[in-house]
């Protein structure tokens, strides 16, 4: 289904609906899990930092689940697959942890109410456990997707993934690699940046979300709006495309993804 973009002013703008939604959709589960799909990267910290503000003026959102879609893995001495160190800046755990998670339980507390406090990742040793995890919890509630810039990735799916892939081992091509290398000042090389992460799938994006936020902000996203905007189903060599074939989806982009002048 080909997608109309809804265009806000800005990224903020963007993360103030965006929490509103979220909000909208834990309130209708009351007491129940909300699973949230949750990129690491730019676009979609104006998001959490709302969530945040939302915390701070007494807002419960201990039921909160922070589903992380990704992560860069390194293999252990055994051969086996870990997600990287979490106090490693490009950790996406860790940035769970450090910008998702740690300013809601800030928040929190100085409005006195009750913090969230479970984020899941992918067990890259086991994959596909990943999938069973969400669909026995009924699904992530709401899935917030971006785009890469210059290949589509979503989540770390590559240029060529089939429509049916769930949660998989990936090696990451230079181009998500050198996409993503902009986000931390540290990687000064490519080489620095690693070559194999743990992903959901395309088909986990769309099989097992009730709703998905797709979220483009910044002149480098304009190619993406392009892409998105004019495809009518998945297209494998963009596979942020996939949002066109999600339940009940939202494209949210800002003037400058757009190229609206201000
Ligand atoms: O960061 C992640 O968890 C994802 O791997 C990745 O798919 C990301 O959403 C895009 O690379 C867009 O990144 P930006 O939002 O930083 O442009």
């Amino acid at each position: 289904m080909r997608l109309t973009p809804q265009i806000l002013p800005d990224r903020e703008a963007i993360g103030e609906v965006v929490a509103e939604i979220i909000l909208d959709r834990m309130s209708a589960k009351g007491d129940k899990p909300f699973l949230l799909g949750c990129p690491s990267g730019r676009t979609a910290v104006p998001v959490y930092d709302a969530l945040a503000r939302e915390a701070a003026r007494g807002r419960d959102l201990s039921n909160l689940v922070i589903v992380m879609m990704d992560d860069y893995v390194v293999p252990d001495e055994t051969g086996r697959y870990r997600v990287v160190d979490p106090d490693s800046s490009y950790s996406c755990l860790g940035f769970a942890l450090r910008d998702i998670l740690a300013p809601i339980a800030a928040a929190s507390e100085s409005s006195d109410t009750a913090a969230p406090s479970q984020v899941w990742t992918a067990d890259p040793a086991a994959p596909e456990d990943y999938d069973a995890r969400i669909s026995a919890a009924g699904g992530i509630d709401l899935f917030l997707l971006a785009s890469g810039d210059s290949d589509g990735h979503v989540a770390f799916n590559q240029p060529g993934t089939p429509r049916d892939a769930k949660t998989h081992i990936v090696t990451l091509g230079e181009a998500t690699r050198r996409d993503n290398m902009a986000t931390f000042p540290e990687f000064t090389h490519l080489d620095m940046v690693p070559g194999t992460g743990v992903t959901v799938g395309v088909d986990t994006i769309a099989w097992l979300s009730a709703e998905v936020v797709m979220i483009l902000s910044g002149e480098h996203k304009r190619e993406a709006f392009a892409r998105i905007t004019s495809a009518e189903a998945y297209e494998d060599d963009w596979p942020a495309t996939i949002v066109t074939e999600c339940r009940n989806p939202l494209l949210l982009v800002d003037r400058a993804a757009a190229a609206v002048p201000v």
